[in-house]
């Protein structure tokens, strides 16, 4: 066992990040195949309970803690640290380690691994707190939401399990519009998803935007519901000589967040009225269609296009979906969009669809991650 395993830490060091995943892929369908019905229910039954233990790692610190540290951290020093009861930090370790988010070396004698550093990072505990806090209700409300809807195809904005989950009638958008402190999280999170990791930047060929015939006062970039400016940024950092304006839309909430970055124009721009920087070489979303019904995206994209010039484009920064095998982290964000938006991810053929619908066409489209399909679509006016 010992030498497979050794083979298989070679195997994957050696791999490139797809061949990496499948790796995972194989390995994990090896475990389950070993699995007895009782072995199913056990690993399943308590899924709950990981997320909550894991949050409760974060809100002592305890990931940090390890993290911190080189070699080992004792019991005793976690204590005084945290300041939380001995007995309940041994339990708190003994389950962290027993779902091998950390390492024990000897009784009382903890470290951490890649996973505990993994969230000791301010990127995976903003996801953790976004999704326990504001998934985690909605997720719950699920099956009775299905049940008493006859199991139908969840289609209505304003009526799906967030609105149950929440006790609001309100989209979820509107809702975190009146409570921004509920997104600071999500926020952040969608800040620092893909630091370090490749994003449409890296796959998009840079003499369409080097090429691109601006001036000064031209717009050259548009970041369509962008957050707090992080794509901005990215894209200010990575074409810094070429000319023409970089601007932010999002809501106010998102807007009075947002990262002051040298030469980006952060502005408030609502998606479902008129574009009104016209023109643009690019108008950039990413991550904000998925968010929506079809109904819905037609009206995003429709606003945009009496904007458009000649030499515009629209750049979709989504996941296309394979026709068959989608990987379980897309299959998991696209049941997320559902249940708090009615919304879904897309095949290239629902893409195409939905965008032929309102008179655009896919020009080219570039992936650059292997299991979540992330990837940019370069789209123009037929
Ligand atoms: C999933 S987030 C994506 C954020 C960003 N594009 C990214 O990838 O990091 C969707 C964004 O759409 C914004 N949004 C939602 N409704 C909007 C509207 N009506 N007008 C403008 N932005 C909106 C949200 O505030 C949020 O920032």
């Amino acid at each position: 066992m010992d030498a497979l395993t050794t083979q298989i830490h070679f195997l994957a060091s050696t791999a490139d990040e797809a061949g990496r995943k499948q790796i995972i892929e194989q390995l994990r369908d090896l475990s389950f195949s070993l699995e007895q019905p009782a072995d199913v229910v056990q690993r399943l039954a308590h899924r709950h309970l990981e997320i909550a233990m894991v949050r409760v790692g974060i809100d002592l610190r305890i990931f940090e803690l390890l993290a911190e540290k080189e070699g080992e951290v004792g019991l005793d020093e976690l204590v005084r640290e945290t300041g939380a009861g001995r007995g309940l930090v041994a339990r708190i370790l003994r389950y962290l380690l027993s779902m091998g988010l950390i390492a024990e070396f000897g009784v009382e004698r903890f470290a951490a691994t890649n996973v505990t550093k993994a969230l000791a990072g301010r990127g995976a505990q903003a996801m953790i707190y976004h999704n326990f806090n504001n998934l985690g209700p909605i997720f719950q409300a699920l099956p009775e939401f299905l049940a008493k809807h006859k199991y139908q195809d969840v289609t209505e904005l304003t009526n799906t399990p967030f609105q149950v989950a929440f006790n609001t009638p309100d989209p979820v958008f509107v809702y975190f519009s009146k409570h921004p402190e509920k997104l600071v999280h999500f926020n952040e999170y969608m800040a620092a998803r893909r630091q370090g990791m490749d994003t449409w930047l890296s796959v998009f060929p840079s003499e369409l935007v080097e090429n691109a015939k601006s001036h000064k006062e031209d717009a050259l970039f548009v970041d369509m519901g962008g957050n707090i400016g992080h794509q901005c940024a990215d894209f200010k950092a990575r074409y810094p000589e070429v000319k023409g304006r970089v601007v932010l839309q999002d809501l106010p909430y998102a807007i009075d967040m947002a990262l002051k970055t040298e030469g980006v124009e952060n502005t408030v721009h609502d998606i479902f009225t008129p574009q009104t920087v016209k023109g643009a070489r690019f108008y950039y979303l990413r991550a904000v269609l998925h968010d929506w019904p079809d109904a819905k995206c037609q009206e995003i994209l429709r606003n945009i296009i009496p904007a458009m010039g000649e030499d515009s484009r629209i750049l979709l920064d989504e996941m296309v979906l394979p026709e068959t095998k989608v990987h379980w982290e897309a299959a998991q964000v696209d049941i997320t969009m559902m249940v708090s938006t009615a919304a879904c991810e897309r095949t290239r053929n629902e893409w195409e669809k939905l965008l032929e619908s309102v008179g655009l066409v896919v020009e080219g489209v570039w992936t650059y991650t292997p299991s979540v399909y992330e990837s940019v679509m370069l789209v123009k006016k037929k």
